[in-house]
């Protein structure tokens, strides 16, 4: 897991709790999308015996504890925090996603990895039933987290389309693994769609499969131009979440899925959710989010999972080639960044030292300040401005 967040400040464990704790969640809706029969205000949960899967999951089986939710008010693990009044909110519409009647009675857990963990049941029983952003110390289990919610989507919804994006290849292949060997969905049902998939193959496997594996560019790219139906989506996991700020893919893509379908689960992963509030706050806006599981190193419930790190830290000095790629960078970026300098629109000067938070508050200080009265033209220009040095910088990062 990298380590780039927002604005490069080493983030105190307090800031996190601080800023997550003060970012609201909304409570639209569209944050509850799926009126699934389980989708309503978090009922108790019981433990049965452990079963394994039906008969259609490919050996070996993970085993499994399933749980069944029932109407009872008493006996939950985990008392429900602040259910934002979605008793206030009219009914939802059903979900349009043909679900399995028999298997939507329970929720299923995988134990195969070792005992339960009382975090990663807590996170799983909350994400599976809202749209959760999940901050959690890296090495604590959001790869086991993000299958086990695919797993009971996949049981649960006949033929949706269920999605894992995360920015790096490598990230995605380990999530690929972790669904075949720690949740067990059938192999036959997954792709991992890269950008060198042909076109023709594209269509082929949006049609016949079920569980896609992608960096987010590669689904922008199939949602617009029509491989990819935003309305067959069931379940979206946002990997490395809190990237979901201005630009990024992650927001474009919710964004446009949001314009045909808001029968879809959104499960967001992070382990830097950013110290500012107003950060965990534009993730939340930017993903639709409802319900927020934040964990640090000190929290009472992952302390004993947590590892002593030993720290060595090696400095290295740039290659002469990233520097020479560097240089190149900063001086296409250059004429951009005095554009905006010229605007007042943003004070540094310097391409290399614009950070996400600075460029995203730089804006919307800009449009609440010297460019309120701007004419459209600059408007336009000041945003386009924006938009490629937030993508650019999140590539240089
Ligand atoms: N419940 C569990 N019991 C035993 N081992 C576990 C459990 N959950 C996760 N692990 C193990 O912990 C290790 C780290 O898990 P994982 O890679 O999912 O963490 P992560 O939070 O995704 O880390 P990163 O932030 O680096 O992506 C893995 O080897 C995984 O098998």
């Amino acid at each position: 897991m990298d380590s780039d967040e927002f604005d490069g400040d080493d983030i105190a464990d307090e800031d996190f709790i601080v800023a997550a704790t003060q970012a609201t969640t909304p409570t639209r809706a569209s944050s509850n999308p799926n009126n699934l029969k389980n989708n309503r205000a978090q009922p108790g949960v019981q433990v049965s015996s452990s079963v394994s899967l039906d008969s259609s999951f490919p050996q070996p089986q993970p085993r499994l504890l399933r749980v069944h939710e029932e109407d009872n008010s008493s006996g939950s693990a985990q008392p429900s925090r602040a259910r934002a009044f979605r008793a206030d909110l009219p009914p939802e519409p059903p979900t349009h996603h043909e679900l399995d009647q028999e298997a939507l009675k329970t929720w299923v857990y995988p134990t195969n990895l070792g005992p339960t963990r009382d975090y990663q049941f807590s996170i799983v029983k909350n994400g599976l039933f809202n749209n959760t952003l999940v901050a959690l110390p890296t090495g604590l289990g959001k790869t086991f987290i993000a299958a086990t919610v695919m797993l009971n989507y996949f049981r649960w919804m006949k033929a949706a389309k269920l999605i894992f994006v995360a920015p790096t290849k490598p990230l995605v292949s380990q999530q690929v693994d972790a669904c075949f060997h720690i949740a067990g969905i059938p192999r036959s049902q997954t792709t991992l769609l890269t950008g060198e998939v042909t076109p023709a193959l594209r269509a082929e496997e949006w049609n016949s499969k079920r569980v896609f594996f992608m960096t987010p560019q590669t689904l922008e790219n199939d949602l617009s131009s029509g491989y990819a139906d935003p309305k067959s989506i069931g379940l979206v996991v946002i990997d490395e979440a809190h990237r979901a700020t201005g630009n990024y893919s992650y927001v474009k893509l919710v964004a446009f899925m949001r314009r045909f379908s808001n029968s879809f689960r959104i499960l967001a992963l992070t382990a830097t959710p950013g110290s500012k509030v107003d950060a965990v706050q534009e993730v939340i806006d930017g993903l639709g989010i409802s319900y927020v599981e934040i964990r640090t190193e000190n929290s009472l419930d992952i302390k004993s999972y947590v590892h002593q790190r030993d720290e060595h830290i090696v400095l290295l000095d740039l290659s002469d080639e990233i520097i020479l790629i560097k240089d190149l960078f900063s001086k296409a970026l250059q004429p951009l960044v005095d554009k905006l300098s010229s605007q007042n629109a943003y004070y540094g000067r310097d391409p290399m030292a614009l950070t996400t938070y600075g460029l995203v508050k730089a804006r919307k200080d800009w449009f609440a300040g010297p460019g309120r009265n701007a004419n459209q033209g600059a408007k336009f220009m000041i945003t386009a401005i924006f938009g490629i040095l937030t993508s650019c910088n999140s590539e240089t990062k």
